[in-house]
């Protein structure tokens, strides 16, 4: 079997504890992914799938439960050690794509590596290699403004991808794309986990893309479970 690159152990957070407003979102969450799959993660809204994304990806902390990433236990460690995890081990996408305006495609790419150490030429030609297995290399010099609502969620896939994370997390990915779109960018993603073996835990409400995924599991009531 394939290594396991991510563990969430018992994962609990509530808001506003001992507020009337309290919410217990997670109540005893557990997930293990492993290398080379696709997750589909599909939750009525509001029943806390970006909680869940944020512990995953280290931009929250749980109330209880611990977070393995690519073998390293991730609670008590400080902010900067659990910067330094996410950059190299994470990678996210987002319903929207969040690239930076002023900058192209290209550099859009570019840029997290360079911010990893990675020298110039290195990551231009890694940028390049994923733009033209996305198929959006013609448009690599131009702005995101200049591009498709589909090109630009293809570039944003390449920048999560950029510093060849162990781990991609993805929020509605094609969310914001008309269907015939959203499939023709969804492959594009499903080829790019293949290729470079990643575990992908890919939230959705799209039951077709989940199908599509290796195993799909269920937020409800607070915990995960597997979906038939
Ligand atoms: N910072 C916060 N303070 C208080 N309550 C919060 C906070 N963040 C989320 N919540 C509440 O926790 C619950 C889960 O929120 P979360 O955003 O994780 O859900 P979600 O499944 O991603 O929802 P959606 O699919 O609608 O985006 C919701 O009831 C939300 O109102």
């Amino acid at each position: 079997m394939n290594e396991v690159t991510m563990r969430l152990n018992g994962l609990v957070k509530t808001y506003l504890k001992g507020t009337p407003g309290e919410v217990q979102v997670l109540r005893g969450a557990d997930l293990e992914l492993r290398a080379g799959e696709a997750v589909a993660l599909v939750a009525p809204s509001g029943a806390g799938k970006s909680t869940l994304l944020h512990i995953a990806g280290l931009l929250d902390t749980p109330d209880v439960g611990s977070v393995e990433i690519a073998g390293k236990t991730v609670n008590g460690k400080g902010d900067r050690t659990r910067t330094a995890i996410r950059r190299q081990d994470v990678g996210f996408v987002y319903q929207f794509h969040h690239l930076l305006p002023e900058f192209t495609a290209l550099e859009n790419i570019t840029l997290p590596q360079l911010a990893n150490g990675v020298s110039e030429k290195a990551a231009q030609d890694r940028a390049m290699s994923l733009l033209d297995r996305v198929g959006v290399a013609p448009r690599a010099h131009h702005r995101p403004a200049a591009l498709s609502g589909g090109e630009q969620q293809r570039v944003a896939f390449c920048r999560a991808l950029a510093n060849t994370p162990k781990i991609l997390l993805a929020d509605e990915p094609t969310g914001n794309l008309d269907p015939e779109t959203s499939d023709q960018v969804f492959d594009a993603l499903m080829a790019l986990v293949r290729e470079e073996g990643l575990s992908a835990l890919i939230a959705t409400h799209n039951m077709d893309l989940a199908a599509r995924m290796d195993r799909k599991l269920r937020l409800e009531g607070g915990v995960l479970r597997p979906v038939e």
